[in-house]
């Protein structure tokens, strides 16, 4: 697989208690015995490249919670989204290439927004001919219930940024029925993941019995939701469904479906993708620790139950983070 995306990275990985934007990133070097936890995939290939520090032990007030300790987690601070964007297409392209060669078939679910410019790396040289785009299974953690061809339609953003871009087979990309109601369409997009689990495309956790997606690309939005999972909105508790709908979504338009939390949790790979400003209130919060568990943000009940959990950064975005 090729490094060239490493080899370009400025970012910097951090313990959270060291995450000081307003530092060089220099300042967040850590001790060699620490950078030797890194991931193999994700570590810089060159001493002389800015440091890659694993962040050990994030606060997950979920997780504490629960008493779950499986989950993985590590943010990732990049100077540019030129960055961000070839780390997270390095990042794809090898979890692709493991799960192609384990299983034969690689699940990727993709959430609307912003995400999805940064996901324009994989479209081009050297990952456009190296990634074997016949494995993918491509799914949308939630979509707006409008026509394909709408323009709010989340599965038109990805046909036109990435998905027309690479040789996916058509059959294998999964947009909902557009033609249903919400509940209908939620309904659907459950019964064809329920037969792509059968036939053995979707794998299922051994932990809760749902479905284990192989790498969720999910960006947030800065009230500190994710997919259509609003903070307050009662479907953030359902524990039975694999898809819900909202028909009074906060940010239009109002009619969604949804993954519900158990699915999410269950993913062997998560990449949420958060930058800028905008977000740096729910960031802090989300990282900061110490939150009673009935006020969780929807990110923040993101607590994978055997799997990886890599938020991709900016200094913008964990620009609050300082004050902790
Ligand atoms: O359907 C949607 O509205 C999106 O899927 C949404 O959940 C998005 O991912 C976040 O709002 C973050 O979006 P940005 O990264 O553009 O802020």
């Amino acid at each position: 697989m090729p490094t060239s995306a490493a080899a370009s990275a400025t970012a910097a990985w951090a313990t959270l208690s060291s995450v000081n934007p307003r530092r060089s990133s220099s300042a967040l070097r850590l001790p060699p015995s620490l950078r030797r936890s890194l991931p193999s995939r994700l570590s810089s290939s060159s001493p002389s490249r800015s440091p890659l520090v694993p962040v050990s032990a994030m606060a997950s007030p979920a997780a504490a919670a629960s008493g779950e300790t499986a989950s993985r987690k590590k943010l990732i601070i990049f100077d540019a989204e030129e960055d961000l964007a070839a780390s997270l297409a390095k990042y794809t392209a090898e979890l692709s290439a493991k799960f192609a060669a384990e299983r034969g078939a690689f699940t990727v679910v993709l959430s609307g927004g912003s995400l999805v410019k940064a996901l324009r790396k994989l479209a081009e040289p050297p990952y456009l001919e190296a990634v074997d785009w016949s494995k993918w299974h491509v799914f949308w953690v939630d979509e707006r219930v409008v026509p394909k061809d709408h323009a709010d339609s989340n599965y038109k953003l990805a046909s036109d940024e990435f998905l027309s871009k690479v040789p996916i087979p058509a059959d294998q990309v999964y947009a909902i029925n557009d033609a249903l109601s919400s509940e209908g369409a939620a309904e659907d997009y459950e019964t064809r993941l329920k037969q792509l689990v059968k036939d053995g495309v979707i794998e299922t956790s051994t932990v809760s019995g749902f479905p284990k997606f192989d790498l969720m690309l999910m960006g947030m939005g800065p009230d500190g939701h994710i997919a259509s999972l609003f903070p307050g909105h009662p479907v953030v508790n359902e524990n039975q469904k694999w898809v819900t709908f909202v028909k009074d979504s906060p940010k239009p338009p109002p009619e969604r479906i949804t993954f519900t939390f158990p699915v999410i949790n269950s993913s062997a790979h998560i990449a949420l993708v958060v930058t800028g400003a905008g977000k740096a209130g729910a960031v802090h919060k989300a990282l900061s620790g110490g939150q009673k568990t009935s006020d969780l943000l929807p990110v923040e009940m993101v607590s994978l139950q055997d799997g990886e959990l890599i938020w991709f950064t900016d200094k913008p975005a964990v620009s609050m983070l300082s004050s902790i």
